[in-house]
């Protein structure tokens, strides 16, 4: 029998390891930054024993946000800037790699896996684009080869396409890294992740089969693109502009009345559909030409308190239901707050109180994720796409 090549033998090797130091990276729809874990995996599926070693949010620089921003949730833009910034990006998030293990004194020959989830810019799901003919589709950038080369570590990436392949919308993957790390039998549990999108996985007190992890709508996107144009600041720092606010009712109610929050479950969105015109249509539904931008902010906050809250007593009316957030809508007082009040029967807590780091738990996900694709099988949950996802970047 020939023998394998190097890259070959080297991925069997690290399939085979008794235990995998592997990097996962999350670059959100937020745009604020690369979130970049380094776990420490033992074994696989439901017999995963993973710790997070380090993990670090690198801020990104206003000029290449700016540059992301001119091809992201967007129908038009340059093909040409696509293309560039899908190599571009691969190769900064390498670079950001470097940094982060520099910083943390650890040698990259150290590392075995890099876990990156990339960049989307159009999130696509078929009831959101409507196009006859055409399947769900999502876009990730930041080529996985770029960070394989540049940081000399194997490098799984590209991980929403194969969802799509097995009949799936590409998303929420969260699914499968909230299974493995928070289940608990014996107790009904949300986790709750509010990042630029609100999404949440139910995870139910015995019965994998009722596990459901889907998209709520928008987490912090209306509030941070309201901020954005109208007060020049990236995001409602401690809820300081929405605590001075009065709630539009007439708006919020505009707001609410979109046919995303009646499609079936599970679903997905993005900010190709939660964006400022989203707002200035339900303006407009309602004849409301001009808010004080401060009301805005307190609406678009309640919109997003309320969106989640809705879903939460709807689905989930249960006694002794345990919320844990994660994202950084887990730092907006004014969400956490709407919540308490408006889901009183629920213990409400952010994800450190299950050990999980509240900013880090996208990042451990897809490290996770990397994990599965090198040595686990395909996990049957529910109706969930049974597959293990993601593509194999060689260094050399
Ligand atoms: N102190 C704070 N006060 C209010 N909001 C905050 C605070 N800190 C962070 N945020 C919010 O959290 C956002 C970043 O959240 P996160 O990093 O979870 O998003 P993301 O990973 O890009 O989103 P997604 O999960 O949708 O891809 C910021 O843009 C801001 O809106
Ligand atoms: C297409 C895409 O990037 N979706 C993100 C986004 O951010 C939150 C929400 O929308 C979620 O569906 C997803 O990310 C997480 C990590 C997920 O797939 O679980």
């Amino acid at each position: 029998m020939p023998a394998l090549n190097h890259n070959l033998q080297k991925l069997t090797g690290i399939a085979q390891k008794e235990a995998r130091l592997g990097i996962g990276l999350m670059s959100g729809t937020s745009l604020d930054g690369l979130d970049i874990a380094l776990c420490k995996f033992k074994g696989s599926g439901t017999q995963t024993a993973f710790e997070l070693l380090n993990f670090i949010t690198i801020p990104y620089q206003e000029k290449f946000k700016y540059e992301v921003q001119q091809v992201f949730a967007k129908k038009e833009v340059s093909l040409e800037k696509v293309t560039l910034l899908n190599a571009y990006l691969g190769t900064f998030h390498g670079e950001l790699v470097l940094q982060a293990l520099n910083e943390w004194g650890i040698n990259p020959g150290q590392v075995d896996f890099i876990a990156s989830h990339g960049q989307t810019i159009y999130h696509a799901p078929g009831h959101q684009h409507k196009q006859p003919g055409y399947g769900n589709a999502t876009l990730q950038i930041g080529d996985g080869d770029h960070l394989a080369v540049t940081t000399g570590i194997l490098t799984i990436s590209d991980f929403r396409q194969k969802h799509i392949a097995a009949g799936g919308e590409g998303a929420p993957l969260a699914l499968y890294g909230d299974v493995l790390l928070g289940s608990k039998p014996g107790e009904h549990r949300i986790l709750l992740n509010i990042g630029g999108i609100a999404n949440l996985t139910y995870l139910p007190a015995d019965a994998v089969t009722e596990v459901l992890c889907t998209d709520i709508g928008p987490g912090n996107t209306l509030i941070d693109a309201a901020c954005r144009r109208y007060f020049n600041q990236p995001y409602d720092a401690d809820s300081q502009i929405a605590n001075t606010g009065e709630v539009n009712q007439v708006l919020l109610d505009a707001l609410l009345d979109h046919p995303f929050f009646r499609e079936a479950l599970p679903k997905t969105t993005g900010p190709e559909l939660f964006n400022l015109e989203y707002v200035a249509d339900a303006q407009q539904a309602v004849r409301l030409f001009n808010i004080n931008k401060t009301d805005l902010v307190a609406t678009l906050s309640a919109f997003t308190g309320r969106t989640i809250s809705n879903f939460i007593r709807t689905h989930f009316n249960l006694p002794g239901l345990k919320i844990f957030v994660s994202g950084g809508g887990a730092r907006n007082p004014y969400i956490i707050n709407y919540l308490k009040s408006t889901l009183p029967n629920a213990a409400i807590a952010d994800t450190s109180t299950l050990g999980i780091n509240p900013d880090a738990k996208e990042a451990i996900l897809f490290a996770l994720l990397g994990n599965e694709a090198l040595c686990g099988e395909p996990m049957a949950i529910g109706k969930n796409p049974a597959v293990l996802m993601g593509k194999f970047s060689f260094a050399g």
